[in-house]
């Protein structure tokens, strides 16, 4: 399951209240007791030494909670990271729990990071739910794992699958598996059409299910060979349980950086590990179980789950639960893919006019008579950009970076397992780099004549350098081929309440969301 987002914190109100209280008390106590000569003492050891690096300013932690309060005094952490940089600076200091932090918020420090440096922060933060998520070990994700020589091996086998080449042969699989589920999304969603008794107009349909089976279906193709029945019971269980999953991981809790605060989280722990083991049991009994059988060392690998036992038999770094984390990893990608899904097709009934433009060129690349594939994408940039600007409205963040040594960032000191938060949003939606940011705008990624897609250096939704997202491709390729469909024969538009609530910089959606009314495109449209 991939990690596409940052913890949002979230603290009880009651819980941050008594925190509150509990960490002023302390605060008082400690100043009471910080005494003059120990600070002069202090002094004249630091005129003795050489001039350390300075460290980046920031506001002054409260005991226990430390800055965890200014976050909650905005909708989303990342406002709160932009309101701050205003007053510190484009990089400044922050103690969240006991967690040292350092924020990033301008694209040449956030490159620095991530390139320049980025040897120096390949970590990740050791949050009590990610270990939870990965059998009692983040190390196991892909994601949430630390650098070392093993996630350089994973990555390696990963990428030719997981990152497909135009005009590989691997491209060539993922074009039939996208062609052939966004048929069977079509044909289901004309089926849920005929069982409601409204008219289509009036039917608002909770489709974030079908979207995300059929994602899933496409993975579970393009991986494993195999593809399920919507209604089949394991796995559509499976298809809920990684959406579960990926709106869990784009929370944030204030365990993350409390952790003595488990024991309150441990129904929540608990649940986590149980979701975690139900996938496992799918994944083991559906997939896996068929490939070991019949796989056939002379013939070589015919999909990634077949590359991955293989690497095993060969690889003495990997062992048969890196492999099967691996896998779990990559399937539930999909889920990012439908929730990104829900958000642009909630733009599109806002925007009627970008469905519409969706729909005419499609029929351009297809003469109408065909669905669009993915060999129809160079041909059709509006509908590329209309994903690449849903993903800038959504702000997905960057997952959060850690020092794996002591290193500086503009000059200024960062130590040896400081968390380096990557402030995405502001790169998104910051008036220096977008014109009008908040207006919803495809055309932003066109070139002047509109024939092809261009992006701004800074435009990095997924991440860049050493622990670039590495299902960029897939993403782009799946979420085209299945909107442009769904454009083709529908139109969209907001269901009868109005509400179609999303979350600022978060590209999830809970998994029991809004629906969406579709309405069969006429023929004469
Ligand atoms: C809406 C869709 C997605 C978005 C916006 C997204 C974005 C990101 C971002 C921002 C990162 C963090 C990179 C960093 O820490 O510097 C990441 C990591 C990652 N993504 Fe994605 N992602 C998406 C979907 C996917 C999918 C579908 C897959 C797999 C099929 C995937 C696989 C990964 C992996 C394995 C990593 C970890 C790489 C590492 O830490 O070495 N992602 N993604």
């Amino acid at each position: 399951m991939v990690l596409a987002a940052l913890p949002v914190v979230t603290l009880g109100v009651a819980a941050a209240a008594a925190l509150a209280v509990f960490a002023l008390v302390l605060a008082v106590v400690q100043r009471r007791s910080h005494r003059p000569a120990a600070a002069a003492a202090e002094q004249h050891r630091d005129h003795e030494r050489p001039a350390a690096p300075p460290r980046p300013a920031g506001p002054r932690p409260l005991p226990v909670l430390g800055s965890l309060h200014l976050l909650g005094q905005h909708a989303t952490p990342f406002e709160a990271f932009t309101a701050l940089a205003k007053q510190y600076g484009d990089i400044y200091q922050l103690t969240l729990g006991a967690t040292p932090c350092v924020i990033v918020n301008s694209y040449p420090l956030i490159k620095e990071v991530l390139i320049t440096k980025g040897a120096h922060f390949g970590g990740r933060p050791d949050f009590i739910r990610f270990h939870k998520l990965f059998g009692g070990d983040r190390n196991n994700s892909l994601a949430l794992c630390d650098w070392s020589e093993l996630q350089k091996t994973r990555r390696s086998i990963a990428r030719i699958y997981c990152s497909p080449r135009a005009a590989s042969a691997h491209y060539d699989r993922l074009e039939e598996a996208c062609a052939r589920e966004a048929a069977a999304l079509l044909a289901r969603l004309s089926a849920c059409q005929q069982q409601q008794p409204q008219q289509p107009q009036q039917q608002a349909l909770h489709v974030k299910p079908l979207l995300q089976a059929a994602c899933a279906n496409i993975f579970t193709s393009y991986m494993c060979s195999a593809s399920f029945d919507y209604d089949d019971p394991g796995f559509k269980k499976m298809v809920r349980t990684f959406d579960e999953i990926f709106w869990e991981i784009n929370q944030g809790y204030a365990v993350d950086f409390m952790p003595w605060l488990e024991p309150v989280y441990r129904g929540h722990m608990r649940q986590i590990s149980d979701w975690a083991a139900e996938i496992r049991q799918f994944i083991l009994s559906r997939i896996i179980e068929s490939h070991r059988r019949s796989l056939d060392r002379a013939q070589g690998p015919r999909d990634f789950t077949d590359a991955l036992l293989l690497y095993l038999e060969e690889d003495p770094l990997l062992n048969w639960e890196h492999i099967i984390f691996e896998l779990e990893d990559f399937l539930g990608g999909h889920s990012a893919i439908g929730n990104l899904l829900m958000l642009a097709l909630r733009e599109i009934a806002l925007h009627p006019e970008v469905g519409e433009r969706i729909r005419q060129e499609a029929d351009a690349a297809t003469g109408g008579s065909r669905l669009v594939s993915l060999f129809d994408k160079p041909s059709m940039p509006f509908t590329e950009a209309t994903i690449l600007e849903t993903l800038r409205t959504a702000s997905s963040p960057i997952v959060p970076h850690v020092a794996t040594q002591d290193t500086s960032i503009a000059g200024y000191a960062v130590d040896k397992g400081t968390v380096v938060f990557l402030n995405n949003y502001e790169l998104n939606s910051g008036e220096t780099y977008w014109a009008e940011p908040a207006a919803f705008r495809p055309e932003r990624f066109l070139s002047a004549d509109g024939s092809a897609v261009v992006k701004p250096e800074h435009f990095i939704p997924f991440s860049t350098g050493k622990r670039t997202c590495i299902g960029q491709r897939l993403v782009q390729g799946c979420s085209f081929v299945l909107l442009a469909a769904l454009m083709q024969t529908h139109t969209v538009s907001a269901p009868p309440s109005g509400d179609m609530q999303t979350f600022p910089a978060c590209v999830a959606v809970p998994p029991d969301t809004f629906p969406l009314v579709f309405s069969p495109r006429q023929p004469a449209e």
